[in-house]
């Protein structure tokens, strides 16, 4: 059996404490990554819109132009900050979301995208999320993602040459399990999830759907949230996790700023599929029509 993890690695979650002030998000994350990659980490995690608060009347006033690429400071500090930091603390930055803005006039366009910058500070990939957050559960929580932004259309996956392939979807992307699926299939032996839960579904589903993307796919998951602000309009979740291949969570924070931080094992994923070897026994002769067919993706 091909080994998907080349060798062992330490992952990071930042559990970040977001604000309203974009220049304080960007150089606390900063901190918050140097301390992760003190403690070993070479791949590390900032969560969704992690430099702005999360909302749709937020999105227009803080989003950045990350097109043409490279964009200039003034388009996307962003961009520079993160290239800059993942240079210095020599790791993996896969910078959460930041809402983008694309095109002009009737053209525009809004996202919610993630940029992943490997460790010469070079862009390696971009996520637009694909699926829109757009749930109405009465006295609960009503939020409409698309009444400003637009979706994304693409499965990312990038090889990161040391470790193999890893997926970054955004925060509801993970309740579609095809992504990740697709993703598993293509080699990925971990699947990053910068989301942004609340207190209503986070509850019920964040944990739940973690576990079961690993257990479907047998590959390690990691989940990373802003922390929570009980001041804010929006209330994350918080609980920002790792889990492992055989769907154990590895560890999870509260609902507090923190980092997590896991060594994903070389070998895990192949003892995994081999005491459970759902691998092989898949019968796509019984239902070809979910194989993965015609998909746009990225590496
Ligand atoms: N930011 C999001 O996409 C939130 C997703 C969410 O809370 C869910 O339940 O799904």
């Amino acid at each position: 059996m091909s080994q998907l993890l080349k060798k062992s690695v330490k992952l990071a979650l930042i559990q970040l404490a977001c604000t309203a002030d974009k220049a304080h998000n960007l150089s606390h994350a900063r901190s918050k990554v140097l301390e992760a990659t003190k403690q070993g980490a070479k791949i590390v995690v900032l969560p969704e819109c992690f430099n702005s608060p999360y909302g749709t009347k937020y999105f227009p006033q803080y989003a950045e132009q990350l097109l043409p690429s490279p964009p200039t400071e003034k388009q996307s500090p962003s961009f520079h900050e993160l290239s800059k930091i993942a240079k210095e603390a020599g790791c993996y930055l896969v910078g959460g979301s930041i809402p983008e803005r694309h095109g002009e006039g009737k053209e525009e366009k809004l996202y919610n995208t993630n940029l992943t910058f490997g460790p010469t500070g070079e862009l390696l990939a971009t996520h637009r999320k694909v699926h829109l957050f757009d749930i109405d559960i009465p006295g609960k929580i009503k939020f409409k993602e698309s009444e400003v932004l637009s979706p994304g259309n693409k499965v990312t996956i990038l090889d990161l040459p040391e470790y193999g392939k890893i997926a970054i979807a955004i925060c509801y992307d993970i309740r579609f399990p095809e992504l990740a699926t697709i993703a598993a299939r293509k080699g990925a032996f971990l699947l990053l999830y910068p989301g942004a839960f609340n207190l209503t579904t986070g509850a019920l589903h964040w944990e739940l759907q973690a576990r079961a993307r690993a257990m479907d796919n047998q590959v390690y998951v990691g989940l990373c949230s802003p922390a929570r602000d009980m001041e804010a309009d929006y209330n994350a979740w918080g609980h920002s996790m790792v889990v492992d291949p055989n769907a154990e969570v590895l560890d999870q924070l509260d609902e507090k700023e923190g980092i997590v931080v896991c060594e994903l094992k070389e070998g895990r994923i192949d003892e995994v599929r081999k005491g459970i070897p759902i691998y092989g026994q898949r019968r796509f002769d019984v239902y070809p029509d979910v194989s993965a067919g015609k998909v746009r993706y990225e590496e």
